[in-house]
């Protein structure tokens, strides 16, 4: 089940927010302009189903946000425990960085925990299926797939070239837990 928990950036030993609760998850969000949706799809995914039955099948709610951010293509990605790269790929994405443009992943399946760090806080949103995120350009965040990483997500882009990572040199990342 989706998951948030919000810590003070300098102390990652105890949540001042952990919920389970959509409505209090999508609110704690937005107050840092961090959007959190819920998408259903119109029909149901088969197991192994291609990346466009996948696109088909949330194309309303992809189009709706594409329309609305100006966002001009999608694809999809899926990770599974027995990808030879499941170190380094999940190795990209722990230290904090930021993207010049938004990061939008849905998750169509499986899990990934992002971090985000804004407003002197860490969010810790455990995405799951269905949950749609946007962390807005230029916010510090970092992206934990676990060791037995199994997600397929749609990544939405308004320019491929911005979604490339910038390190912020900040070590917090290492201060927080991993996602095991
Ligand atoms: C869940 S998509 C792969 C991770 C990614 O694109 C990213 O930038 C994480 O911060
Ligand atoms: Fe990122
Ligand atoms: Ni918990």
């Amino acid at each position: 089940m989706s998951e948030l928990r919000v810590f003070d950036e300098g102390d990652a030993s105890r949540a001042l927010v952990h919920t389970r609760d959509f409505d209090a998850i999508q609110r704690e969000l937005d107050a840092v302009g961090i959007r959190f949706e819920r998408w259903e799809a119109r029909r149901p995914l088969a197991p192994g189903a291609s990346q466009e039955e996948v696109l088909t099948a949330y194309q309303d709610s992809v189009e709706r946000l594409m329309k609305e951010r100006g966002l001009r293509s999608a694809d999809v990605l899926s990770m599974l425990p027995d990808n030879p790269q499941k170190e380094a790929a999940r190795a990209k994405f722990l230290h904090e960085h930021t993207h010049s443009e938004d990061e939008v992943r849905f998750f169509v399946e499986g899990q990934g925990l992002f971090s985000i760090h804004t407003a002197g806080r860490v969010f810790f949103v455990l995405c799951e299926k269905g949950d749609l995120l946007s962390v807005p350009d230029g916010t510090p965040h970092w992206f934990d797939m676990g060791p037995q990483p199994r997600f397929t997500v749609i990544r939405l882009f308004t320019d491929t070239a911005g979604w490339v990572a910038k390190a912020t040199g900040n070590d917090i990342a290492g201060r927080f837990p991993r996602f095991e």
